[in-house]
Order: C-alpha cells, then structure tokens, then sequence
C-alpha cells in the first residue's frame, strides 16, 4: 500500500509494527514521533522509520494511518488530543494499548469527518522496552485483537491490509469481552509477579543467600516483572475493576489452599497441583496464543569453557536471533543441555541446520 503512516510511541510495540509496515509496504512513508529526542533519533538510525517530526501536529498533517503506541494513560490523552488537530479525511487511528474499554470510550469522540478509530491490541510482547528491543517477527503468529466500532467495516479489513506484515491473526472482539479475557491471562499474572518479587525482595535482609538461591523456578514465573512499570501502572488503572475482581477470587483459591495445608489434606493438594498442570499441558505450546511460542532448540555440549559463545557466536555471524538462552544440567561427570529459544519455527529450523554442519555436538528439537 501507498501512504503515509505516522506512529506514536516508537517504543518495542511502535518500532516493531513500523518494522512491520516497512517491510510489506515499501512505498509507504512511515514516520515516528516519541516525547523521548533519543529515541526517536535511535529509530531513524536502526532504520525503523522513515523520519521522525518534532511535534504531533506536524506528523498527523498527511498521515492516512497514525499508530498510537504508547502506554494506555497517555494513548487516552493522545486521543484528546488529536480530536483537536486537523487530521486527514479518511484517515484511520489504531492504538496498540493492552486495555479497551477506556481507550474506545475516549475513541467515541473521534469519529466523524470520515476518521476512523480501530482499536487494536498486539497479543506478543516482551518485558523489554525501547525501540532497540523491537523486531520484525515480534507478532508472527500471534493473535491481534482489534475491537472496531462497527464489526463489517471495510476500514477494518484496509487496516489488517496495512499491519499484514505482522504475520499477527486478527480477531475481532467487543472492548469487554477484551478486557475481561486479557485481564485473567496477562494484567493479573503481572500484579502476581510483581508481588512475588516483592515477597522474596522482603525477605532480603534475613536471608542474603536469597538472591543467588532464586534460581529457575522464580526465575521463569518473575520474568515478566521486569516490564515497564510506566506500562504496568497504566494498563492496572486502565483494567482496575478487572483486577479487582480476579484479586478476590485469587484470594479465596489461596484461602482455600492454607485451610488444606491447615488440615494437613494431601489428597486436596494433590488435586490442586494435578487439575493445575494438566491444564497448563494443553495450552498451546506453538502456534497463536498470548503465551508466546518458544521454539526451542537442545545442543549437547562438554562443560567446557567458551562452547557456549563458539555456539552464540555463530548464530550472530548468520543474522539468527535468540530469545533465551540456559544451560539445562552441568556437571563434570556429564554433558550439559543448552536450550536455546528463538522467535520463530524458521529461526529454529536455519540454526539447527547450521549447528549440525558447523560444530560436532548434537543437536535436537525435543
Ligand atoms: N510490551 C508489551 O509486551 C506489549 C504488548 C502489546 C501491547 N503493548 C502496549 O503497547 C503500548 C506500547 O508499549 P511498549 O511495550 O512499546 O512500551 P515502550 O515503553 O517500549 O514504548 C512506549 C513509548 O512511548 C513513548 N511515550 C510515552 N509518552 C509519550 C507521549 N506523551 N508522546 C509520545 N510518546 C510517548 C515512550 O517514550 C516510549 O518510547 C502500551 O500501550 C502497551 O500497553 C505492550
Ligand atoms: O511476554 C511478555 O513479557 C508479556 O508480558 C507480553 C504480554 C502478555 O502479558 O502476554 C504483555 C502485555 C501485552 O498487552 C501483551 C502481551
């Protein structure tokens, strides 16, 4: 597609759709704005966009579509603001926020003078923030969900022409339904993590050993609160009464947890954990889902110095990117199981491939 595009907010989320939308339509000019100077100057240098202007009425001026990244306080205040500005007949306005509601009843305002606003909300994220964490592939196969005022409009399908090359699944839903569902898997499992960290952070200074201790488990279940907590404080305010409600019914499980414990019931506990992994085992481990796919890759290596970098080293000079890196087991006696996880199956596939050429060590999808 022709046109110009102008984003808002060219942090991981913002940089990552103009990556998106620079790919797929060349033509198309696409053009930054961020309150942060550096960052915008860093999106121009990496190439994530075109240019950037200094002010938003310079970049809305022409725009046929504005992307409006920011976190969701300042997305609804945005809105305000832009329903003040001369904008483009027909232009169409999407957010990428993780709340709807608020955001779409601010929205309301905007319509008329043939603007379109089309809420929308990328499913796949990162703890990491800043346009030098965004990238082409963050939203291949993940769900987008984009909640329009009027579920058959023909703008909707322009817009899902325009962020095709997300490589995203589109569905769409009501600004409710939305912040119901992504209340339950993502706003309250971040007030979770956040408040685990809390409980250990607490215990700190009893324990110094603690922070060397928390090892895997912690690890993987506190990732997400190394989030933004500008992004977090906005979307808990955003979804409140949400995470109000989930808080009580959370609570009320754990009570119900401490009275098993109280009366000594394996049986109850037992339960508990049982029911909990085998619905956590059919969640989809690839494909589309909020939970974001890790295509994992296993190398059998010595433990020996320098195996892993050799390993990294050669990835990097191909241009694949990883996600996660850890050494699974390593003791003296025994090989040590490097799991590496990239973004994508085709990521995956092009490193197994090189690995199995280029160094002795077996390597295996589990
Ligand atoms: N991070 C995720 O996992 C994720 C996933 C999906 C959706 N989202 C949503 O996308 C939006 C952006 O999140 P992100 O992860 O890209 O955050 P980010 O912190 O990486 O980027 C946000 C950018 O907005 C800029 N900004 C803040 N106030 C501004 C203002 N008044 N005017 C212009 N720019 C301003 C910041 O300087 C920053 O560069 C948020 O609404 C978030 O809820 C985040
Ligand atoms: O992977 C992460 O770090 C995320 O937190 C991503 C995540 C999520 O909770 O799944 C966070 C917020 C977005 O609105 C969508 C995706």
């Amino acid at each position: 597609m022709k046109g110009n595009v102008f984003v808002i907010g060219l942090g991981l989320i913002g940089g990552s759709i103009a990556l998106a939308i620079k790919k797929e339509h060349p033509e198309a000019k696409v053009t930054g704005y961020d309150a942060k100077l550096e960052e915008m100057k860093m999106a121009k240098a990496l190439m994530v966009v075109d240019d950037y202007v200094e002010t938003i009425q310079d970049g809305v001026r022409g725009a046929d579509l504005i992307i409006l990244a920011t976190p969701v306080l300042v997305t609804e205040k945005l809105i305000g603001q832009l329903g003040q500005m001369e904008l483009k007949e027909n232009v169409i306005i999407t957010d990428t926020g993780s709340t709807k509601e608020s955001i779409m009843a601010k929205a309301q305002r905007l319509a008329g003078n043939n603007t379109v606003f089309i809420g929308g909300h990328p499913m796949a994220g990162s703890h990491k923030s800043g346009v030098t964490a965004a990238s082409l592939s963050l939203f291949e196969n993940a769900f987008y969900l984009l909640t329009p005022f009027h579920e058959q409009d023909q703008r909707t399908e322009e817009l899902k022409q325009w962020l095709k090359g997300t490589k995203a699944n589109f569905i769409t839903v009501s600004p409710e339904m939305h912040d119901e569902m992504v209340a339950v898997i993502s706003h309250f499992p971040h007030v979770i993590a956040a408040s685990l960290v809390h409980l250990v952070k607490d215990a700190d200074a009893e324990y110094p050993l603690l922070k060397r201790l928390a090892a895997g488990g912690f690890r993987d279940i506190t990732r997400i609160a190394s989030s933004s907590p500008q992004m977090w404080a906005d979307i808990s305010c955003g979804n409140r009464e949400n995470l109000i409600r989930l808080l009580d019914r959370w609570a009320k499980n754990l009570q119900e947890v401490k009275k098993a414990l109280a009366d000594n019931k394996y049986e109850l506990l037992h339960r508990f954990y049982a029911e909990a992994k085998q619905y956590r085992d059919c969640l989809p481990i690839s494909g589309s889902g909020a939970i974001p796919s890790f295509y994992d890759l296993f190398v059998d290596i010595p433990d020996v110095p320098g195996v892993v970098s050799q390993i990294t080293n050669k990835l990097a000079e191909k241009g694949i990117s990883i996600t996660n890196i850890r050494i699974l087991e390593a003791r003296e006696d025994i090989y040590g199981v490097l799991r590496i996880s990239f973004r994508s199956e085709n990521d995956r596939d092009l490193a197994m491939n090189l690995l199995k050429k280029e160094t002795p060590h077996e390597v295996y999808i589990q």
